[in-house]
């Protein structure tokens, strides 16, 4: 099978990179001017988003499998290859992290496959990575300096604590985690531990980052972190409602879409505890 790879070092902690890594402008970036579109999969990939993909006149449909802090990949469902897959791969080091692309296919059969592997696949994978490479890191460096809003994982005998928001409107009635905006001179266990006084009346003790940092617009991202109750009952003082969870209601959860990239990492905190 045909596979092509590129590395590059970004200069970011392995979470940001892998933040930068879901926005799906970045795809769609990579690829201008190369002759190859991809749209869909709008604001940030999750598992399952699904992506258009075209080449010229030929289409196809790829769908993510993987989005966390390991990377992302997205495989080809329906399309004119038996198979194809785009994948990259994340590795922290001392310096930084490691992108590792790689775009892998298999072409029909035959010398005529064989030739438009050569002359043409390898030719553009090759453009598109290098695309892609510069992409990444410009993104993940601009979220380097973005500012945070802070969720809650909350926990408790194997159960998550949601809530429901009532505003704005294109918000309410989805769900998300506690949490906002990290104030000027705040940590971001400060401003989580403020937030969820505010909104849920508890005090918590703070724990570790909860999967990627999620991109929410070109300068704010979402950082989410276990956390366990210290004191204090929660009670909905400024969203719609509040619930506890169980890990096999996560999936189907109306959250807001930055949640929804998160669940993978809420269902492998449940299933941890
Ligand atoms: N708190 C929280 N905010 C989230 C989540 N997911 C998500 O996209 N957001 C977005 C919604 C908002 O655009 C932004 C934070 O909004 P917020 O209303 O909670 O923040 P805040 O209390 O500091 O209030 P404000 O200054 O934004 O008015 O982050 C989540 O799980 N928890």
């Amino acid at each position: 099978m045909p596979d092509l790879r590129a590395t590059t070092l970004v200069a970011a902690p392995v979470r940001t990179v892998a933040g930068a890594l879901l926005d799906a402008r970045l795809l769609t970036a990579s690829v201008r001017g190369l002759g190859v579109r991809i749209s869909g999969g709008s604001g940030v990939l999750h598992v399952g988003a699904e992506l258009q993909g075209s080449v010229g006149p030929v289409r196809g449909r790829l769908v993510v499998t993987r989005a966390d802090v390991t990377g992302v990949s997205a495989s080809l469902v329906d399309g004119p290859l038996p198979s194809f897959e785009l994948s990259t791969d994340l590795v922290e080091t001392g310096g930084g992290t490691l992108v590792v692309d790689c775009v892998e296919w298999n072409s029909p059969g035959g010398p005529f496959g064989r030739l438009a592997d050569v002359m043409v696949g390898r030719g553009l994978a090759l453009k598109i990575l290098e695309a892609r490479a510069g992409a990444v890191s410009r993104r993940a460096l601009q979220l380097v300096e973005a500012a945070v809003v802070v969720g809650a994982a909350i926990t408790r005998d194997g159960l998550l604590l949601v809530q429901q928001r009532s505003f704005p409107a294109e918000a309410a009635g989805k769900w998300e985690l506690p949490g906002g905006r990290v104030d000027a001179g705040e940590t971001e266990a400060v401003a989580l531990a403020r937030e969820c006084v505010e909104e849920l009346g508890v005090e918590i003790e703070v724990g570790d980052q909860v999967g990627p940092d999620v991109p929410l617009t070109a300068s704010l991202l979402l950082r989410v972190f276990s956390a366990g109750l210290v004191s204090g009952e929660p009670e909905a003082r400024e969203h719609r409602a509040v619930r506890w969870v169980p890990v096999s209601a996560l999936e189907g959860l109306d959250w807001l879409p930055a949640d929804r990239v998160l669940v993978p990492g809420l269902q492998g905190l449940l299933s941890s505890i």
